[in-house]
């Protein structure tokens, strides 16, 4: 797979205002070829990149607007998941993927009915990783642009989709940005949504907590007493002016 020149890749997120941005993190996952790295980068780049390496798992990351709010989006591209005589390939790493992340986003092409058979499997292995919390999970069917080697129909997706509990988008990486921005986008809006914002100087920074304004700063006792004095001088002054 091909690094992508404009991404960047940062470690904290800390906001002018001194609050952490919210960091949302995308575990994609599906068999090889169904073009799980030209979606992710499509979401994040608007370009669609027809020419990838194989993927051996990337991370990438990136600011976006969500609601107005400025978000920090991590996208885990995983390594293409097959069947073979041992079960299912790359489960480790792909299980990894799905304990860090946020949200999941299953892939399938339409042209690919391995892909699409696969789907029960890696939505068990979501399952059979998160056994103490459930997570957003997204069916995706990629590649709707080549229709005419299109070998999963049309309703396919939406049933299973329902029939595990999960939204549905089909989509084209190549054709059309707008419907994989869609996908992306809404589960991003729900994730946010769920996430509290937490300050980042209470929580990592180490500096000292900015006082309240509505805590009054103890006044100095000898600053007090110059104003009294000052005061008495002034009074005194004043005294003497209108007794002339
Ligand atoms: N026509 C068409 N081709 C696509 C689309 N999305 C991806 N491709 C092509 O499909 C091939 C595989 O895409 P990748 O993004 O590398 O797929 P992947 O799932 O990341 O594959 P692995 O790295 O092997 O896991 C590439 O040649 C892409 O150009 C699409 O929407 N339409």
């Amino acid at each position: 797979m091909r690094l992508i020149q404009n991404m960047s890749t940062i470690a904290e997120y800390p906001s002018a205002e001194g609050a952490s941005k919210r960091v949302i993190k995308i575990a994609v996952i599906g068999s090889s070829g169904v073009g799980k790295t030209a979606l992710v980068v499509r979401f994040l780049t608007k370009r669609f990149i027809g020419d990838y390496e194989r993927n051996v798992g990337n991370l990438y990351n990136r600011e976006v607007q969500i609601d107005g709010e400025q978000v920090a989006i991590q996208v885990q591209d995983t390594p293409g998941v097959e069947v073979n005589a041992n079960g299912l390939s790359c489960t480790d790493q792909v299980s990894r993927s799905i304990q860090w992340a946020d949200a999941v986003v299953m892939v399938f092409s339409v042209t690919d009915c391995r892909s699409f058979d696969l789907i029960g499997q890696l939505h068990q292995l979501v399952t059979r990783t998160l056994t103490d919390r459930s997570l957003p999970i997204i069916l995706v069917a990629n590649k709707a642009d080549l229709l005419h080697v299109r070998h999963v129909d049309a309703q396919e997706g939406p049933l299973l989709a329902s029939a595990l509990g999960c939204s549905f988008y089909e989509v084209s990486a190549s054709e059309d940005y707008s419907q994989v921005h869609s996908a992306f986008h809404r589960l991003c809006i729900d994730l946010a949504k769920q996430q509290p914002q937490t300050p980042v100087n209470a929580a990592s920074s180490g500096t000292e907590k900015k006082r309240s304004p509505l805590i009054p700063r103890p006044k100095s006792p000898n600053m007090q007493d110059l104003k009294r004095r000052f005061k008495q001088v002034l009074s005194a002054k004043v005294r003497t002016v209108t007794s002339v």
